[in-house]
């Protein structure tokens, strides 16, 4: 008999933030998030009654010992990390409080995991009046690009079986690349379960707008904070112009085991709290490049601290309220040009037969110019020296169009815009091979072995997935 009654697959993309920075955590301002072909996959293995799984050998499944039923027990594996699985058992909380997952064990806990566990069955269990859930074994797996090579994963093709590497280390010790992890975690954790349970895999398209709320309150929970949320807009909906939601709409949610919070989180995933109606904007969404275009990253194996860079900007803008004003407007005009000239572009692809993107070319250069005036008046380093020197040598490769540092800037990977020829990929790789920073940082960072990653625009956001592909991992 197979131990399993029944498997959904769902993935989520990963995101670039090409424009607007900052300035999207304030509704009067917009970004615009390109989605990634790189997606993290959720599949959720539901346990015949009766078997249990061994956390130390998934493929390991037997009868359960004893006479009854065992409590609920979830299994959360990582397989492409060492020793990455989490064990929760499900405690129903009194008072409306919802279902919380309680992890097992001592081991290192994983918030993103544990929220969106407790955040999918509450909102499931609430919906379908229900709280049988079964035990469930969910297996994550990741598209190489969200993290930095490691030795294993860079060995013989044996380290990776198929599509998926093999990292070799635990889930901790992995360089993250900055291509939104925890976002797309979020997103396709909860709409697999959310779909495992309580829609067909052909409703997503009409629940994309509760999967999208659940998400984004799971993912505030779990970071501890309620961010600008285009990641997760970006995971679910995929490319789009992105203007924000109220964050009053998450402030009262609680927390899991609050007397309540089952009823309050219904509200939020259903809209239906009239006090704090949803105003998130996605427009555009599934939004293409133009012909011709295409975009990459290059990672430089360093890394930001954006939370301390947020908090650091915010305050400079607090304390000069008219100047950053003024900044902040240019900004927003000139990405706007940016989007609406990529818009015009990808809609008529005939008008521009010679792939002509200097228009392209000297919007990104002006977006460039402000982000720099924004690091000098922050001090903070959003396009440091370092990158600027990295962006300005790339930018003048044949076919190159430009380059910014996405999203919080720093010392994360920079995204470019190059013409979609492989020639200008050799170009590329071979000018990074040796590439070695010769300024002074004006703030002291440096960067560390170029890359260019394989990661391009993908412009899809959360999809049904089908279980061939995961051979050998699960
Ligand atoms: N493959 C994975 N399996 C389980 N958990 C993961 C996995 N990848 C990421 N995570 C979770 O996401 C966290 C990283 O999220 P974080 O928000 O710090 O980074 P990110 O979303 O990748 O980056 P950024 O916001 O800079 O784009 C990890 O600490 C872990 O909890
Ligand atoms: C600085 C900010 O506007 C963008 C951060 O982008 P990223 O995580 O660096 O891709 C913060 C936010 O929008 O939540």
């Amino acid at each position: 008999m197979t131990p399993f009654r029944s498997v959904t697959a769902l993935s989520a993309p990963g995101k670039v933030l090409l424009t607007g920075g900052y300035l999207v955590l304030d509704r009067s301002y917009t970004g615009t998030v390109f989605a990634l072909d790189a997606r993290i996959h959720v599949i959720v293995q539901q346990l015949s009654k009766g078997h249990r799984r061994d956390p130390a050998s998934p493929s390991d499944t037997r009868p359960e010992a004893g006479t009854q039923e065992a409590e609920d027990t979830v299994i959360v594996r990582s397989p492409q990390f060492v020793d990455a699985v989490w064990e929760y058992s499900i405690r129903r909380c009194e008072n409306g409080g919802g279902v919380k997952a309680v992890q097992k064990g001592d081991g290192p806990r994983n918030p993103f995991v544990e929220t969106s566990l407790s955040y999918a069955l509450t909102y499931i269990s609430y919906v379908a009046n229900s709280k049988d859930f079964g035990s469930l074994v969910i297996t994550i797996i990741a598209d190489n690009d969200y993290y930095s090579e490691t030795a294993a994963s860079k060995g013989p093709a044996s380290a990776r079986r198929g599509r998926f590497a093999n990292f070799g280390v635990p889930l901790q010790d992995a360089h993250k690349t900055g291509l939104g992890s925890s976002a797309a975690l979020v997103t396709a954790f909860v709409s697999a379960l959310v779909i495992h349970r309580t829609m067909h895999a052909d409703d997503l398209g009409a629940g994309r707008d509760k999967i999208h709320n659940l998400a984004q309150a799971a993912h505030c929970a779990a970071q501890g904070k309620v961010g600008s949320g285009f990641d997760v807009a970006a995971a679910v909906y995929g490319s789009c112009l992105y203007r924000r939601f109220s964050p009053a709409i998450l402030e009262a949610v609680g927390d899991v085991g609050s007397a309540g919070f089952e009823e309050r989180l219904f509200a939020v995933v259903e809209d239906a709290d009239p006090q704090h109606p949803w105003d998130t904007e996605c427009v555009d969404f599934g939004m293409q490049l133009p012909r011709g275009l295409q975009m990459v990253l290059c990672d430089v194996e360093c890394g930001s601290q954006t939370p301390t860079m947020v908090k650091k900007v915010l305050e400079w803008r607090k304390n000069n309220r008219s100047e950053a004003d003024v900044l902040w407007a240019s900004l927003q005009k000139n990405n706007e040009c940016l989007r609406q000239e990529l818009k015009h572009l990808a809609q008529h692809p005939d008008a521009n037969p010679d792939g002509d993107f200097s228009e392209v070319r000297s919007y990104v250069h002006r977006t460039r110019h402000h982000i720099r005036t924004m690091t000098r008046l922050t001090g903070v380093p959003i396009e440091p020296r370092v990158q600027t020197e990295l962006l300005d040598a790339i930018s003048e490769i044949d076919g190159v169009v430009g380059g910014v540092v996405p999203g919080a800037g720093g010392y994360d990977a920079i995204a470019l815009l190059i013409r979609d020829d492989p020639a200008v990929i050799s170009r590329l790789n071979e000018s990074l091979t040796n590439w070695k920073s010769s300024v002074e940082d004006d703030f002291g960072g440096k960067i560390g072995h170029v890359r260019l990653l394989g990661v391009r625009h993908g412009s899809e956001g959360v999809k049904n997935e089908i279980l061939d592909q995961y051979a050998g991992w699960l």
